[in-house]
């Protein structure tokens, strides 16, 4: 059995980790430092997962303190240059925080596949020592038991190993990130990193030196050069999601790096070779942007050599309670609460939204309905779903049969009264570290709607 040492200071990460880890069948050990991690005799691990920045020495330490063991760094978005840093100093991977629980399995099966002495005694999904990743397939990576997403699957099985440029599509939330992750996975590249850059959550003025790097003085503030995100992806895949962001200048330089695979750093008249596949995604009508001249045509021709389009939740209502039951028993595993269970109503009212933030707006309500709700099973007043747009056209016998005999509840005041709670403790709790977006996006509803809840509790955004 793989044996995993999880390096974090923060209590309830590290034992989240530790609890998903021992629950997929690794054994884990824990510490809170580099320092504790030392006394552990980490270089005996098969893996080393460590936060980045630690009381006392940082994370990238763990590198040279147990040199024979792949380190994988996590860290915050707003970190990323640091990452690539650590990538530099010989980690093997980094994972983005806040993370969900599929990518951190998916990034530890990746890293452990790459190690041949696991693959002969282990049957760990990824683990073994073939080149690319033929096992895995995606739906061990993501869920979709409906005709439509069968379909997507087909395609990525298709797609991945011929290393072809790809384009994804869809809303928000629909899953392209985790298609991304498949198409990596299932590609000869699997034991090379993937690295993911959203384009919307870099502020314009620093993508160009993020994404391509920069040479030292190439302007203010350039103090030493800098690789960039596409070159710490060489040998591996670059996802690039939210394409439809990404500013012209970094457009062009973009093109040249899928025309010529040459990269040339802010402030470089050099170029090198880089050897990258490329992934992008977006939510946008790309084509449209051509036609408006928001997107350069010959990059949108480029990036669209293969297209796959995730359908919106609400094309595929067959999935819905399947991927509620997979969010149910993840939280149900991370809160102790194994009998948790969604009342007959309660699956009635999921089948029938429409679920505008699609599968990141179901997970998000089940995660809120699972720590609210006061007994095991959860009705639909701790969904919190009652004044959303629902589709009253869907007819009921959509709605799957259930065994369960609950008493019907009326919705009362409290349970609004602990939900309000819940948002104010949420947003004031991660706000120094999530854009307005991001924690829309975690609380499962929009942007406006973060707004107008901020105001009416009377915790507008502080100006930064
Ligand atoms: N088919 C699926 N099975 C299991 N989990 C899923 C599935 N699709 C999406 N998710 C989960 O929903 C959340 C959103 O998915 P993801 O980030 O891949 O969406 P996205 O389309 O890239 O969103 P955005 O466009 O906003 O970046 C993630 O937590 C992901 O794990």
């Amino acid at each position: 059995m793989p044996r995993i040492l999880i390096v974090e200071d923060e209590d309830i990460i590290r034992s989240a980790v530790r609890k998903l880890l021992q629950h997929a069948g690794y054994e884990v050990a824990d510490a809170v430092s580099v320092e504790e991690a030392e006394g552990l005799d980490p270089d005996s691990f098969d893996l080393i997962i460590t936060d980045l920045r630690l009381p006392g020495a940082a994370g990238t330490e763990m590198i040279n303190r147990a040199p024979n063991t792949p380190v994988l760094i996590m860290t915050s978005y707003a970190s990323l240059r640091s990452a690539v840093d650590s990538m530099k100093m010989g980690a093997v991977d980094y994972i983005a925080k806040p993370f969900d629980h599929d990518e951190m399995l998916a990034a530890v099966a990746s890293i452990l596949a790459r190690n041949p002495a696991l693959a002969e005694d282990t049957d760990e999904p990824g683990a073994h020592s073939d080149s690319s990743n033929v096992e895995a397939d995606p739906s061990a990576i993501m869920y979709g038991q409906c005709d439509a997403m069968q379909r997507v699957f087909t395609l990525i099985r298709k797609v991945a190993p011929t290393e072809t440029t790809t384009l994804i599509r869809g809303e928000s939330g629909t899953g392209k990130e985790l298609a991304a992750r498949a198409l990596h996975l299932l590609s000869p590249r699997a034991k090379k990193p993937l690295i993911s850059v959203n384009c919307a959550a870099i502020p314009e003025s620093l993508i160009e030196s993020e994404l391509f790097g920069h040479e030292k003085g190439a302007f203010t503030g350039a103090v030493s050069a800098r690789t960039g995100l596409i070159e710490a992806a060489d040998g591996g895949s670059l996802f690039l999601d939210e394409i439809g962001e990404l500013p012209p200048e970094a457009q062009a330089r973009l093109l040249r790096v899928l025309q010529e695979s040459e990269i040339r750093r802010v402030g470089s008249t050099e170029s090198r070779k880089v050897d990258v596949r490329m992934i992008a995604a977006t939510h946008r009508n790309l084509k449209a942007m051509t036609r408006t001249g928001e997107f350069r045509e010959d990059l949108y021709y480029r990036l669209n050599v293969m297209q796959i389009r995730i359908p919106p939740l609400r094309e595929r209502r067959a999935d819905i309670l399947g991927l509620a039951r997979r969010f149910l028993a993840r939280q149900a595993n991370k809160l102790g609460r194994p009998e948790l269970s969604l009342s007959p109503e309660a699956m009635r009212t999921l089948e029938r939204y429409r679920w505008p933030g699609n599968v990141r707006e179901l997970e998000n309500a089940i995660e809120r309905a699972s720590i609210l709700s006061d007994g095991d099973i959860i009705h639909p007043s701790s969904l919190d779903l009652d004044n959303d747009p629902t589709d009253d056209h869907i007819p009921e016998t959509l709605v799957e049969g259930n065994n369960e005999q609950v008493p019907a509840r009326e919705a009362d005041d409290s349970s609004d009264l602990s939900l309000e709670d819940y948002f104010q403790h949420f947003v004031l709790e991660n706000e120094d570290r999530m854009s307005e977006t991001e924690l829309a996006q975690k609380l499962g509803i929009s942007r406006k709607s973060l707004w107008e809840r901020r105001q009416r509790l009377g915790i507008p955004r502080k100006k930064t």
